[in-house]
């Protein structure tokens, strides 16, 4: 089996590496193709893939094709891609708000799969829901998510409205948890603590209450609870969140990631 990478930034080199590691593939089976002379230049130093920049050499070889482009690139590159592809390739699409009618009509491929990862991918610690068209076989399904979980969990979701709502949760959210994080190191900061004192005490409690959440089956209000004390600190911030709307707040930014994804399914 091959498998051709397009886009080397961020999450195709992510997927790349990943796969790298899966027992389903041989040594030097992994193509990955970008359009910047940069990105090539990198590529050619990492010797478990085979780097490419003209798609004619490497997308009738690939058995399944990842597109991890940005959305505002795909038309241009499908045009480009639809004179070299075989009616049996599989097509995993990872761009934010591309639906599978405009990557059947552009690509002139039929069996696709819509993937939303998110960056903890880069540690083998990432969410990717997918979505197939019906072309697509079970056993292709399954070695399409075998890879898939090369980078952490995947989710298997029954509708495209739902990759558009995850990218809202899961895509998007790691930025939002990063939001909050800053936010606490401001504040840190502004307390008197040093920057890296403020990164420890920040990124220690983030940790630690992440793991605290996943080894039990309490709810983050239940714990919530065995933080705050009648009358004590903790209440007093989760007041002050309450009066400022902050759990409101915080979905509305969800949401707006959410119809973001609609959007650009309408603008690509
Ligand atoms: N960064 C993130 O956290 C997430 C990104 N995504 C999706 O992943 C996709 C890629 O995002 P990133 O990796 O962050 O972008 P990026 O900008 O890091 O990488 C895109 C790569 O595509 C290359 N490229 C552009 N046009 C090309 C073409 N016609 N042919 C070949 N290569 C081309 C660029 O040179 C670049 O190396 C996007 O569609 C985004 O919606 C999805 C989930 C999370
Ligand atoms: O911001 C974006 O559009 C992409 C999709 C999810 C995360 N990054």
């Amino acid at each position: 089996m091959k498998i051709l990478v397009i886009g080397a930034g961020n999450m195709g080199l992510t997927y790349a590496e990943g796969m790298s590691k899966s027992k389903l593939l041989k040594k030097k089976n992994i193509m990955v193709l970008d359009n910047s002379e940069k990105k090539l230049e990198a590529l050619n130093e990492i010797s478990h893939f085979d780097a490419f920049k003209e798609l004619g050499d490497c997308v009738p070889k690939a058995d399944i094709i990842f597109i991890a482009v940005k959305p505002y690139h795909a038309e241009n590159l499908f045009k480009a891609l639809k004179g070299f592809t075989k009616p049996g390739q599989v097509l995993v699409s990872i761009m934010a708000g591309v639906n599978i009618d405009n990557i059947k009509k552009y690509s002139g491929l039929t069996k696709i799969v819509r993937a939303m990862p998110n960056l903890p991918a880069q540690i083998g610690k990432g969410l990717t829901s997918y979505v197939t068209s019906p072309e697509v076989s079970r056993i292709e399904k399954l070695t399409v998510e075998s890879l898939l979980d090369t980078t952490g969990k995947s989710m298997e979701v029954s509708s495209e409205k739902l990759i558009d709502a995850s990218t809202g949760i899961s895509g998007s959210g790691p930025a939002y948890v990063f939001y909050f994080m800053q936010s606490m190191m401001e504040a840190a900061l502004k307390m008197g603590f040093s920057k890296q004192d403020s990164t420890v005490l920040v990124s220690q409690t983030f940790t630690g209450a992440v793991e605290l959440f996943n080894q039990s089956n309490l709810s983050p209000n239940s714990w919530m609870e065995k933080v705050a004390s009648k009358g004590g600190t903790t209440r007093a911030a989760l007041d002050s969140m309450e009066d400022n709307n902050v759990n409101e707040l915080i979905k509305d930014a969800a949401f707006a990631a959410f119809n973001r994804a609609v959007e650009l399914g309408k603008e690509n």
